[in-house]
């Protein structure tokens, strides 16, 4: 029986084989620790909230031959002293890209490095969205560079925690109801038609995508997000009815991204190479399918 107070305490505990050697990162729910059993090394994520890690279980399972997202090991029910811990292994990532946002001079990510990352983090979703399912929790802390690949280091973008995932459609194309009767509308982050009260679908991710992408540019996203509702309900419709005019001055070489990304409809089926090309065109000098790597710039590890 484990005796750990809260989850933040599992240092030194052993969860199927795997020994818990370093807190990565803490949410409110859950606790992320590397792991390593003999030359293994792994991440193990420790919740007290069933419901989410079974559903991000699920989905990584679900995933598993998806290269953009974390591959799944294991999922383990253990009896403590407080209840059960659930936990989950999945690959190791390295830093999330609200962290790397936070160390950038001036908490901008320059604009080479930025239509790269929207590159890959639209991958990311056009990859899991290939397989039915929807994320609903897109922010720039839920996307982390893969561990870098040597001899040169290259890093891919990766999208992880699931835990409000949802398989949104069967193979047949029905729509699958989500049991959970999550109401997204209380996401500051959420899409503004979400916000207008309709259920999150992938087109919805794209949506977060794009505010998350304003925030890497340099972007106060976090002040919008504390503002009245009303504000940041006209803020969001504003970028999708005149996005020229909407996206802040750092932002606005991404205009034909932004143009193409509210011209989605519930209708027409998602585009993504079209998309992409709009990233590209967003940034003609630089190639924005170039590969990411993890680097030393001026000192300090980085992502270019
Ligand atoms: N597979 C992984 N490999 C390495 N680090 C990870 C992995 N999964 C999550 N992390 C890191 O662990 C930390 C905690 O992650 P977690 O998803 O539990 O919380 P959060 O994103 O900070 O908060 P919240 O769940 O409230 O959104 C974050 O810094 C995240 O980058």
């Amino acid at each position: 029986m484990i005796r750990a107070v809260t989850i933040k305490d599992l240092v030194g505990i052993d969860i199927r084989g795997f020994h818990l050697n370093r807190l990565i990162g803490a949410g409110s729910f859950g606790a992320v620790y590397e792991s390593t059993s003999g030359t293994e090394t792994i991440a193990v994520k420790a919740s007290i909230k069933g419901s989410d890690v079974l559903n991000e279980a699920d989905c990584l399972q679900r995933l598993f031959y998806c290269n953009f997202t974390p591959k799944y090991f294991f999922h383990q029910e253990t009896p403590t002293v407080n209840g059960i811990l659930h936990t989950i292994g999945q690959e190791l990532l390295g830093p999330d890209l609200e962290t790397i946002r936070q160390k950038v001079p001036w908490h901008a990510i320059k604009r080479p490095t930025l239509v790269r990352i929207a590159w890959q983090a639209l991958s990311c979703l056009e990859a899991i969205h290939a397989f039915n399912l929807v994320h609903r929790d897109v922010k720039l802390g839920n996307f982390a560079v893969s561990l870098p690949m040597s001899p040169s280091n290259r890093v891919m973008i990766k999208i992880f925690d699931f835990g409000l995932a949802h398989h949104y459609k069967d193979e047949n194309g029905d729509m699958i109801e989500d049991s959970t009767n999550s109401d997204f509308r209380r996401m500051k982050y959420c899409s503004y038609e979400v916000a207008m009260g309709s259920d999150p679908y992938p087109r919805d991710d794209l949506h977060q995508l794009s505010f998350a992408i304003l925030y890497a540019s340099g972007f106060d996203f976090l002040k919008i997000l504390k503002s009245s509702h009303d504000v940041l309900t006209e803020w969001k419709r504003d970028l999708l009815r005149q996005p020229a005019q909407a996206l802040p001055p750092l932002a606005r070489f991404l205009s034909p991204w932004y143009d193409a990304l509210s011209e989605l409809n519930e209708i027409v089926p998602i585009d993504y190479e079209a998309l992409k090309q709009k990233i590209q065109d967003s940034l003609p000098a630089h190639n924005a399918s170039a590969d990411l790597y993890w680097e030393i710039e001026d000192g300090e590890e980085t992502l270019v």
